[in-house]
């Protein structure tokens, strides 16, 4: 962690002050430094992840395994931990210890509720992870302990109609299918399995699609047909986001807004349902194994694989508790190269802007400027942090009383060229 970020962190954290929820919109955040969000604000947000979410989840994973005696005492120590206890380093044994020493040095011995909330929720994956042997040599090695939760959302009934719909959708003019294949990747988002660990099932079509921003006209502007551009995307969930959101990379690539794409996914299992390469097989072949335009679209992207005009990739900082601010320079260059790089989900988004209790109007493009090209953030609100809000719209979201910023009713399309 550099000396700039450390500083940040630790001073701001114990004055942060709890976020979201009416009210919080007018909050007197500067543009420069807003507070940190940590865990440690009764009511917060951020609290019930590390209350609520984190207990349940290890429960979940356990219950979904046969896993032996170790596991079981390890997902003891960790559900401890996570209670009562303080944050510990890796065991030295760990290759990783020293790259995760290095992130967080100052925070180990506190407690989880008073570190940075995306370091200590990105540092209880890799803890879980280690208490069931993703990592260790031994028959658990690599057997991620999310797939029974990916494949049953994958084969549901749910998945079988969402991709019938792509039949009705095929006839349609290709503007009005880029839009509804647009909203579609956007409201896939919804289809969040760590969130619905504890927010209940709040899968896609099942709200409202809200859009408190929506700037699709200059995503398109920034992919005319024809212009030989490379799209970079980086994906979120796996199964009934990553379904949507390779059915519109098709279009893409199909109506030639793009003549190639990189597709990011993570390289082990994180955030509970995010994608890794096998999420990715997994999805075209349900897709490929569909009947009508959806087996279709599979095969075609199938094809796109084949010829290079589809490539996935899985870079190492995609798992790091790192705002994209600090990405190494090799990611840096990818995605500089790239004609727009979209991000999808609420995690990335949080990566994006910074993880800080940011005045909701504080303009998307400068929270972005960093970034190395265009970049484009497709996301269902599931956590506090919002920007680039017009003033307008922010009242009437704190007017309605409701959690807009957190209970994933909300999404928006947020673009800076
Ligand atoms: O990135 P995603 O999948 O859209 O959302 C991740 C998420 O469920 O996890 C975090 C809380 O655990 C929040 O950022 C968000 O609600």
């Amino acid at each position: 962690m550099s000396d700039k970020r450390k500083a940040r962190t630790v001073a701001e954290t114990p004055t942060h002050s709890p976020v979201g929820g009416p009210g919080s919109g007018s909050r007197p955040a500067s543009e420069q430094d807003a507070p940190v969000i940590v865990s440690n604000v009764p009511g917060s947000f951020a609290r019930g992840v590390l209350a609520n979410r984190h207990p349940a989840l290890i429960e979940q994973v356990r219950d979904a395994f046969p896993y032996g005696p170790r596991q079981h005492e390890a997902l003891d120590a960790l559900l401890d931990a996570n209670n009562n206890g303080v944050i510990e380093p890796l065991a030295p044994s760990e290759s990783d210890q020293e790259l995760w020493w290095g992130w967080g040095r100052e925070l180990f011995g506190r407690s989880w509720f008073d570190a940075p909330f995306l370091w200590a929720e990105s540092y209880f994956y890799r803890r879980l992870l280690g208490a069931v042997g993703y990592f260790g040599a031994g028959p658990w090695q690599g057997v991620d302990p999310f797939a029974p939760f990916k494949r049953a959302e994958l084969r549901g009934t749910a998945v079988d109609e969402e991709l019938r719909a792509l039949d009705a959708l095929a006839g349609v003019p290709a503007d009005e299918r880029a839009t509804a294949l647009l909203h579609a990747s956007v409201r896939g988002n919804r289809a969040d399995l760590g969130f619905r660990v504890t927010e209940g099932d709040t899968a896609p079509g099942a709200a409202a699609d809200d859009l408190v921003a929506d700037d699709s006209p200059l995503l398109w502007q920034l992919l005319p047909a024809g212009a030989g551009a490379t799209v970079a995307v980086v994906a979120d969930n796996a199964g009934r986001e990553l379904i949507p959101d390779l059915i519109l990379i098709d279009h893409l690539l199909l109506h030639r807004h793009a003549e190639r794409i990189v597709l990011h996914v993570k390289p082990y299992p994180y955030y509970v349902s995010d994608a890794m390469t096998a999420d990715v097989v997994d999805c075209l072949r349900r897709l490929a194994e569909a009947p009508g335009e959806a087996g279709r679209i599979g095969s075609r992207l199938w094809d796109a694989m084949a010829t290079g005009r589809l490539e996935v990739r899985a870079h190492p900082f995609f798992c790091s508790p790192l705002p994209y601010e600090e990405m190494p320079g090799d990611l840096r260059a990818e995605f500089a190269a790239a004609t727009v790089t979209i991000l999808k989900g609420d995690l990335n988004y949080r990566r994006l802007v910074g993880d800080r209790a940011w005045n909701a109007t504080t303009p998307f493009a400068d929270r972005t400027a960093y970034f190395p090209g265009a970049a484009a953030a497709l996301r269902t609100l599931k956590s506090d942090v919002t920007v680039g809000l017009e003033q307008e719209t922010l009242d009437a979201l704190e007017r309605s009383g409701t959690a807009w910023r957190t209970s994933g009713t909300h999404a928006l399309i947020q673009v800076r060229g």
